[in-house]
């Protein structure tokens, strides 16, 4: 009953079925991890004063080499304080330099000279400042005053956190990010903590599995748990999802064509299913609906995907189509997985039909002299209940539906489906010294 449309076709039906979700206004210590709704501009500049580099003397550099009365002390966090000619002022990395003064000389660069009698400390500049702001950080040499230190639709990690904190942006608006309902269904479904399986009972992995996903994508996840196979139960819960004003719902298992998978007959009735068949292994019975009288809090209506019930179909069509649709919704520009080349380690067996979403493991590999490219290490069988094909993958080949063999050693497209920089490492890569 439904067409079968290419995995292009689903994502580009997706993304333009969603839309980014509106600002709001966090802590910037909440902030990490989402999509700016506004340019941050530093109001003053950074440093606030001309700082010093270094632990030494701050000193007019004309005065040049030879003996100093110590005039005081400029320490970090204090008001300047004003400097003649002839004398010197010790100064600590990050004190305002002191009026008068045009430089600083490193500490390594001077001797402690005996104090006077009337305890007056001396200095011996022995190597002198090569001149005006030699080791002084000028006023907004760091960031000028009412310059875009990050941009609207900029993603905030780590050291943008701390340029927010750095402008005094305490609160920021940022894209908010999808809540998501995660919902397995099947009558053989148990929870984990079950210790003995009774009769063709298998325990749940799919709602840990994806609610763990929807969480790294910095989603807020409800459990709707496990509904049974009968209709009224799952849309019990799909009730439940409506009324807690979650954006997008997941559920797994019950798409594919069995006279038991309820899931698109209740899609049907309840809003519009987009697609239901996907050309792609693992995958087939991808389902997407909107389910538009359902306002949730954001008043936007509930975004279902119907992801099929063997775990590695699941995951699999969670990074190539959920994974993007939640990242247009919090805001990201190009929200699609990244695509690098890697060679084969291995010969694989193509699919005619379907094009293969085949996991791997990438790492980085070294012939002779040359710079290196990705190679990819097969994770195995690839049959969709095999989950032990996504342990440590970190890559999804991306194999045509051809008759055949792909010998070891070619060159094939892959998406990144993990952080390659806890990529595995089969070699040593040595440290380059570049050389010119
Ligand atoms: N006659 C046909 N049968 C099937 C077709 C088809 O085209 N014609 N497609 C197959 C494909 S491809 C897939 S993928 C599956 C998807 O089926 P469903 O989404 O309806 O999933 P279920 O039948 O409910 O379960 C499939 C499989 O996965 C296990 N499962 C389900 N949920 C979980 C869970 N939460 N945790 C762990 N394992 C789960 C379930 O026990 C089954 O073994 O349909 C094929 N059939
Ligand atoms: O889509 Mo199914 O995942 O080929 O087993």
């Amino acid at each position: 009953m439904y067409r079968m449309v290419s995995i292009a076709e689903a994502q580009k039906t997706v993304l333009n079925a969603i839309e980014p979700l509106p600002s709001i206004s966090l802590g910037l210590s909440d902030a990490v991890g989402h999509i700016l709704g506004e340019d941050v501009i530093a109001r003053e500049p950074l440093p606030p004063f001309p700082a010093s580099i270094k632990d030494g003397y701050a000193v007019v550099s004309a005065d040049g080499p030879g003996d100093y009365d110590v005039a005081f002390e400029a320490l970090a966090g204090t008001a300047a304080g004003q400097l003649k000619a002839g004398s010197v002022a010790y100064i600590t990395t990050g004190a305002p330099l002191p009026d008068g003064a045009d430089a600083v000389v490193q500490v390594e660069n001077t001797e402690k000279l005996p104090a006077g009698p009337d305890g007056q400390q001396r200095v011996r500049i022995v190597k002198p400042a090569k001149g005006p702001g030699d080791d002084v950080r000028a006023l907004g040499s760091d960031i000028a005053a009412g310059e875009v230190v990050l941009a609207k639709d900029s993603l905030v990690g780590a050291a943008e956190i701390g340029l927010l904190a750095t402008v005094g942006a305490a609160t920021v608006q940022v894209r908010r990010k999808a809540r998501v309902a995660v919902l397995s269904t099947g009558d053989e479904l148990v929870e984990p903590d079950q210790e003995t399986l009774g009769p063709g009972q298998i325990r749940d992995a799919n709602r840990f599995m994806l609610a763990a996903a929807a969480r790294s994508a910095g989603c807020d996840v409800t459990d709707l748990g496990i509904a049974r196979d009968d209709p009224a139960e799952v849309e019990a819960k799909f009730g439940e999802a409506i009324a807690q004003g979650v954006d997008v719902l997941l559920t797994s298992g019950g798409v594919s064509v069995g006279d038991r998978d309820f899931i698109k007959p209740i899609l049907e009735r309840q809003g519009t299913v987009h697609f239901g068949k996907v050309c792609m292994k693992p995958g087939k019975p991808l389902t997407f609906a909107t389910l538009d009288g359902a306002a949730g809090s954001s008043g936007r209506g509930l975004v279902v995907f119907g992801l099929p019930g063997n775990p590695v179909s699941s995951i699999v069509t969670f990074n190539l189509v959920v994974l993007p649709a939640l990242r247009a919704m919090a805001g990201w520009a190009e929200p699609r997985l990244r695509r690098v080349h890697a060679r084969t380690q291995s010969a694989i067996k193509l699919d005619p039909e379907r094009p293969e979403y085949h996991r791997a493991s990438l790492s980085w590999h070294r012939t002779g002299e040359s710079a290196g490219e990705l190679a990819a290490a097969s994770t195995g069988g690839q049959i969709s209940s095999r989950l032990l094909s996504m342990r440590s993958a970190n890559a999804l080949l991306e194999l045509p539906a051809v008759q055949g063999v792909l010998p070891a050693g070619s060159l094939v497209s892959a998406l990144l489906i993990d952080d390659l920089s806890a990529m595995p490492v089969p070699e040593d890569i040595p440290l380059v010294v570049p050389s010119w």
